[in-house]
């Protein structure tokens, strides 16, 4: 078994890993933007040209909403006022900025960068975008004609630095026993000896849903049993979160309080549409814009507006939406510094009883959920919770993961992911500054999960996998299951022999709909591959700059083999054609047929 870790060590390791990752997300951000025009980062999709303001409101934490719509004189006659395509995502952090005029040179449009304002996406329509602004007091660039611009998102790195700073500040009598654990310092406590036997209470127990596979109930009765950690690994379709839906409710049974997260508002809001129909008492905290329109429901934002302890909250919010719009009407300088005081105050009063709403709503909820970085809230800060479980974990910077785990209060962890598929994106892993970094622990990088350490702490007895599979053909399933997953994947009888002809609608049977899984071999032909230059502002939407291939005759192959199937009656929106590189999707409008 490998040595306990350091503590203090690791965190300082983290730190130095994690600064030389920002360091990397910033300089290729700002390298993009100080050496492009505005038209090529729009061409780009990292900007929004010729906006306006057309509205602002307060929102939740007394924060100013100001959405943006395209300038009127922009709008061709009789067009319709749709901001042109672009690439900017709701949780970018932007700069709305007055636009600087196309003849202006970059020194001043550097200058002109330092004036406005910085905030959120917070929602992105076709026609408008809404910002929050950072700044409570920040003063809304003026009427002319602005833009709006992405810049490197470093706040996923502030709350993973507070967070490993507060690990490496800690002293050794405030380690708990189940960090302890966390770091090899402890061993988990032994589980009961007869978890496998019928005479265990675990065996009694009664599913929500009958169809459990036997791995399935295995690592429910499992994650129950354990009293520190429990891993669950769930290679591809096995039913992962089918498994953890059915722990939450377990959980609760026992009347236990969870805190559940994921990487991603995706990965969280999965499991709140999926916890819904049992009608568990839950809150999802989290940005309204970001979340599922069937998840709003749960969500602070709505709660906040429509709960008993709301109505006080929204008097207030009133209040100040009046003083703002205030603001815009009135030129006199003295009539407009009052405003803001009274708005500083009114602030402070908002907070205050919005502290006490949101606080009434998570005392009342036995489920919070929310992604690892926003338990790191203040609405969650000391909270005491039973079990904090953490979906799609291995796809989590282990600093993540120690946002829930040190900022609430906790003694149980459940972690459920896939350590064998890719691990989370790093950017600077061949960069001077991480190799620079001494590990703490051997061979510790930032692609190093926290599903990962702990199973090479542990061993496997900390672990159970799910082995029956419920998404691929049996052929298909062979190559993965081989090669990673020790032959241990088992297809389910529902898809073990499925094909394309068995549809439940009309397909011819043929050679290609007969086949699970076919090879083209292209070696030696007339195959020659293109190296396109994903230069920015040539159709490519984000970052995407360095070389990507292309190969037209590879992409002939594929239309006419998606063409047979078409023919054959598959529909053509059941069919997905995935290439790894951004040119040859590109290549795809050839693909019409
Ligand atoms: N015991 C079961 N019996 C029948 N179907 C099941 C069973 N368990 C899971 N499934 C089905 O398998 C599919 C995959 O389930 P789920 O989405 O929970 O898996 P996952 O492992 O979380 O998936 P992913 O690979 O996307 O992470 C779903 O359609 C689910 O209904």
């Amino acid at each position: 078994m490998p040595k306990p870790t350091d503590i203090s060590s690791f965190a300082t390791t983290q730190l130095e890993l994690l600064d030389a990752e920002l360091q990397a997300e910033l300089s290729e951000t700002n390298a993009l933007l100080s050496s492009h025009t505005p038209t090529a980062l729009s061409r780009a999709g990292l900007a929004i040209l010729n906006l306006n303001v057309s509205s602002i409101r307060t929102g939740l934490g007394g924060k100013l909403v100001v959405e943006f719509g395209l300038d009127p004189a922009v709008v061709t006659k009789g067009g319709k006022p749709d901001i042109p395509e672009h690439g900017i995502r709701v949780g970018d952090i932007v700069a709305v900025q007055d636009q600087p005029a196309g003849s202006a040179k970059k020194s001043e449009k550097r200058e002109l960068a330092k004036k406005g304002v910085e905030g959120v996406v917070l929602r992105v329509r076709r026609e408008n975008v809404e910002i929050v602004l950072d700044k409570e007091d920040a003063e809304v660039p003026g009427d002319g004609k602005l833009w709006l611009v992405k810049l490197a998102n470093d706040v996923t790195y502030k709350r993973m630095n507070q967070t490993m700073t507060k690990l490496k500040k800690l002293e050794e009598q405030e380690y708990t026993p189940f960090m302890r654990v966390l770091f090899g310092q402890g061993s988990p406590s032994p589980l009961p000896s007869d978890l496998n036997d019928a005479s265990n209470p675990l065996h009694k127990l009664s599913f929500n849903d009958p169809s459990f596979n036997d791995s399935q109930k295995e690592a429910i009765r499992f994650a129950l049993a354990s009293r520190e950690i429990a891993l669950i690994h769930g290679p591809p379709g096995t039913g992962k979160t089918h498994v953890l839906i059915e722990l939450i409710l377990q959980l609760l049974k026992q009347n236990l309080r969870l805190l559940v997260c994921g990487p991603s508002n995706i990965s969280v809001d999965n499991i709140v549409e999926r916890l819904a129909p049992h009608k568990v008492p839950m809150i999802r905290l989290g940005h309204p814009a970001r979340l599922l329109p069937s998840v709003l429901n749960h969500s602070l934002d709505v709660l906040t507006k429509t709960s008993d302890a709301a109505a006080l909250v929204q008097d207030v919010r009133k209040e100040m939406d009046d003083k703002q719009s205030s603001i815009r009407k009135t030129r006199n300088a003295r009539e407009r510094r009052q405003i803001y005081t009274d708005l500083k105050e009114l602030r402070k009063e908002y907070r205050e009883r919005e502290k006490g709403c949101v606080e009434s709503l998570v005392r009342g909820s036995k489920v919070v959920l929310a992604t690892l970085h926003g338990a790191g809230g203040f609405h969650l800060k000391g909270k005491e919770f039973d079990v904090v479980i953490v979906d799609e974990a291995a796809q989590a910077l282990e600093a993540q993961c120690w946002v829930p785990l040190l900022w609430v209060k906790a003694s149980k962890l459940v972690l459920a992911g896939d350590h064998l598929q890719l691990p989370p994106t790093i950017k600077s892993l061949n960069s001077k500054e991480a190799k620079a970094v001494k590990p703490a622990a051997s061979n510790m990088t930032l692609e190093t999960t926290l599903f990962d350490r702990l199973l090479a702490l542990h061993g496997s007895s900390i672990k159970r996998m799910l082995t029956t599979q419920y998404r691929m053909h049996e052929l298909i399933m062979r190559f993965p299951s081989d090669e990673l997953y020790g032959s241990k994947l088992i297809a389910a009888e529902s898809v073990r022999e499925r094909l394309l002809k068995d549809l439940p609608y009309q397909v011819e049977d043929t050679d290609e709909t007969r086949e699970p899984l076919v090879f083209f071999d292209t070696q030696g032909g007339d195959f020659a591959e293109k190296t396109e230059d994903e230069e920015i502002g040539k159709g490519g939407k984000g970052m995407n700059l360095g070389d990507s291939k292309s190969n037209e005759a590879e992409a002939g192959l594929v239309k006419m083999h998606v063409g047979k199937l078409v023919a054959a009656g598959v529909k053509a929106e059941d069919i997905a054609v995935v290439t790894p590189y951004n040119a040859q999707v590109r290549r795809s409008p050839c693909m019409t047929w």
